[in-house]
């Protein structure tokens, strides 16, 4: 288990920024998988910052967005696509058709989750996901259960992502998301799990004893060699 401490977020942010930029760095295209929310914000800044002169490395950069509030409008500012938006695409000017994302409102969700699915199997694996952790330890919208989904599927969100903070803005809280499957996520070369902010101290505990349980969907990352957890000392505080 390769895990690794931070005094706080912006040390966690840093190392993490120069981990993803040395892990895609002389790729042919490569594919970046991206989660959403408080957790990889600053790294994606440093980030950022670190490649933007790179014109070479951007323009072959891909960007597949992890997961999607389901219900909001398209072009809605708390959606997952907004944020990669704000974040990510148009900081780096990545091309609008090498941001693979999910519509928020399709007309047939069943049908968004195929598509999806052949688009992240066409990029399988993928070269890097960064993921945060939820404070009942989803990963994406993978949410604890007593069985978890392999692939691109739409989920009922639990209380606690529906308490997110992306979701406090939000006119009407979404019931359900979709999200890439545990599969998909654990086909990826290389995994960051960004573990930082509080109400997590639980779930951390379960995730560093080191048995795999659905209930905590983030364990599932222990079967995978190169997942790399970077922990913010300050989230297991409380
Ligand atoms: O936002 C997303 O794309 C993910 O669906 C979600 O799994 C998130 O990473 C966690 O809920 C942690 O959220 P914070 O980083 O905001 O604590």
């Amino acid at each position: 288990m390769n895990v690794r401490y931070f005094k706080n977020y912006e040390e966690l942010s840093r190392y993490g920024a120069d981990l993803l930029k040395s892990s895609l760095h002389g790729l042919g295209e490569p594919v970046l998988c991206a989660a959403s929310g408080h957790s990889p914000s600053l790294l994606y800044h440093y980030f950022v910052e670190s490649i933007r002169g790179d014109e070479d490395y951007v323009q072959k950069l891909k960007i597949l967005a992890l997961d999607e509030w389901l219900g909001l409008s398209k072009g809605d500012p708390n959606s997952c696509e907004s944020y990669l938006k704000k974040f990510l695409v148009d900081p780096l000017k990545v091309e609008d058709s090498r941001f693979l994302r999910f519509d928020s409102d399709p007309k047939n969700p069943e049908a968004e989750c195929q598509r999806m699915k052949n688009i992240v199997d066409d990029l399988l694996p993928l070269d890097l996901t960064v993921l945060g952790i939820g404070k009942n330890g989803h990963i994406g919208f993978n949410e604890p259960s007593t069985s978890l989904s392999p692939f691109c599927h739409v989920t009922e969100l639990s209380r606690e992502s529906m308490q997110h903070s992306m979701a406090q803005e939000m006119d009407e809280i979404p019931k359900y998301g979709i999200t890439l499957g545990m599969s998909e996520i654990l086909n990826s070369k290389k995994i960051l799990l960004l573990v930082t902010g509080k109400g997590k101290k639980d779930v951390i505990r379960e995730l560093l004893d080191g048995k795999i349980t659905s209930k905590n969907p983030s364990t599932f990352l222990l079967l995978k060699n190169q997942t790399e957890f970077l922990i913010d000392e300050e989230s297991l505080a409380g």
